[in-house]
């Protein structure tokens, strides 16, 4: 979510808090004028010293609520008054937040960060206490009625009638379509005639979004349509950055961001309904949207509108899009930097296939390629696309023993640390997916406590099985057909994160066919 941004929630619920509603307006000084009433016959001058007065008084009450709101937590004691929230966001580095990971609980710029394996598992679990909490611009371009804005008993009962996208027989459906999409993006990149490394970022985010659409509308979706969906949701995600003007004013990137959800929503809603159409006349399932109506259809879940329809699959391209571009560019990258690594997916790709790069995978090759899937638990492991989930504390919450978070204050709990713990993952920063064979220090899901890359509890990430077949799906595939080199610059190790992560110099690779050895 989040990006995802960070994740699918990506960003501080800053103006939607009951602390900073009560600091912004008290900063505006709207309600504080109304209630003095004899300003208004004032002279200017007095009545320019008195709202002088009002703002320094209003901006130190700020400084003194937060400071009794973090009582002993560390962290700085003073804030950026008004935009400190923001203020760390503004030019995100791992190195400021590495430093805000270094206590299990800190205070930074208004809100909490909670950076052990507990904290993050109590962060996640308390649903009575926390909810997930999103840009303010959220609500604005996924529209408020968007499932992803449910809580509590209410989201539960909505997220049950969604499980059945995700049952092993759709899985299969998904990954034949899955299979044809990165096979095309695949020849793109070997058609390409420049000789040298290009910047991959962008076209691993195309590829994602094209096989979203394609398996979650199938053909209803045209391709110019599909085309159109997938350059304006580039619109959405920079609208829900960290950072934005949070009104949907004219011209505004909030504004377009609108325009663009109309767009998208438009095209949802009639392959909603041009499913219903065909699932009403037989048509055998072979896409999620035919999934779902198979199953209104069969009584097995309640009828959805188009509306509803084309709102889920808007918040499954919201809460997927960045993290899949993230670890899909991570995949490729390190696969290049450790040969002996792209040597052992390819054996197993070999022996998995029978050697038959051309034929579609299917779900029971999936589930035989166990060193494939470690490399991808592996790659999600060592650059979690998710670093942390903004939270809201509902309630004053009582974290620990010494500490209770105040009602309306910005919780997020941080996953770095979890998969990057050295008691339990040795070698931390090393790249090491035998630790996931079978046999291994971390088989037998002996980490699942610190397995933070989905999340956990209530709003632990619904599509964990449909990543784990693209990455195979994607990753395997590649390898069998297709030889890459990575161009590593002094960027290559350092991470830009654009609520997910990515190498700050957008992975320069060069593909080429490849030489198979017969
Ligand atoms: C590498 C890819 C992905 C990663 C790392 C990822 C990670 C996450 C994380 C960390 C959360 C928040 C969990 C929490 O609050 O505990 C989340 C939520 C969510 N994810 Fe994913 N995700 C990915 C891909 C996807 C895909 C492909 C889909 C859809 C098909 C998806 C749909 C969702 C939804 C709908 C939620 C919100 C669930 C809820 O509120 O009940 N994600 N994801």
């Amino acid at each position: 979510m989040v990006q995802h941004s960070s994740k699918f929630v990506s960003a501080p619920k800053s103006t939607e808090s009951p602390l900073s509603d009560a600091i912004f307006d008290r900063l505006t000084g709207w309600s504080a004028l109304d209630t003095l009433p004899s300003l208004k016959e004032a002279k200017p001058a007095t009545v320019w010293t008195s709202v002088l007065c009002v703002i320094v008084a209003l901006l130190i009450a700020e400084q003194a609520l937060w400071r009794s709101r973090k009582r002993h937590l560390p962290g700085k004691q003073w804030q950026i008054p008004i935009i400190g929230q923001f203020a760390e966001s503004l030019n995100p580095t791992m190195e400021a937040y590495k430093r805000s990971w270094a206590t299990p609980l800190a205070a930074v710029s208004y809100i909490v960060i909670g950076s052990t394996t507990e904290y993050a598992r109590k962060i996640l679990n308390a649903s009575t206490f926390t909810e997930p909490c999103l840009v303010k611009s959220a609500k604005d371009i996924l529209l408020p009625e968007n499932w992803v804005f449910l809580n509590g008993k209410v989201h539960n009962e909505y997220r049950k009638s969604l499980n059945v996208l995700f049952t092993p027989k759709a899985l299969e459906i998904y990954l034949r379509v899955q299979d044809q999409i990165y096979r095309q993006h695949f020849k793109q990149w070997l058609a390409d005639p420049n000789p040298n490394p290009q910047p991959y970022q962008l076209k691993f985010r195309d590829l994602n979004m094209m096989t979203s659409l394609r398996v979650f509308c199938g053909s209803y979706i045209a391709e110019e349509a599909a085309q159109e969906v997938s350059d304006k949701y580039w619109l959405i995600t920079q609208a829900l950055e960290l950072v934005n003007f949070p009104f949907a004013f004219p011209g505004t990137k909030v504004w377009h961001a609108c325009r663009a959800r109309e767009v998208a929503v438009k095209h949802l809603m009639k392959a909603a309904a041009d499913s219903k159409v065909a699932m009403r006349k037989g048509k055998e399932a072979d896409c999620l949207l035919d999934q779902w109506v198979e199953q209104q259809i069969e009584g097995k879940v309640r009828d959805f509108t188009d509306k509803e329809m084309a709102l889920v699959l808007l918040s499954f391209i919201f809460a997927s899009q960045d993290a899949m571009s993230s670890s899909i560019t991570y995949g490729f990258q390190l696969l290049a930097d450790y040969p002996d690594v792209l040597a052992k997916v390819r054996e197993e790709q070999t022996r998995v296939r029978a050697g038959d790069f051309e034929s579609p995978i299917s779900l029971a090759m999936v589930e035989q390629m166990t060193y494939t899937n470690a490399v991808v638990k592996e790659i999600l492991r060592y650059r979690p696309p998710v670093i942390m989930v903004p939270y809201l504390a509902k309630k004053d919450f009582k974290i620990d023993d010494n500490y209770t978070v105040p009602k309306g204050t910005m919780i997020i709990p941080s996953f770095w640390n979890s998969l990057h713990d050295p008691e339990v993952y040795p070698d931390p920063d090393e790249f090491k997916p035998e630790r996931f064979m079978p046999g291994g220090v971390n088989s037998n899901g002996m980490d699942s406590k610190n397995w933070l890359v989905f999340g956990a509890g209530a709003h632990r990430c619904i599509g964990v099985s449909y990543v784990m077949h693209h990455m195979c799906g994607v990753i395997g595939t590649a390898a069998g057909l297709m030889d890459w080199t990575h161009e590593v610059t002094a960027d290559s190790e350092e991470v830009k994160i654009i609520a997910t992560i990515f190498p700050k110099d957008e992975c320069r690779l060069k593909f080429t066919p490849r030489e198979v050895e017969h």
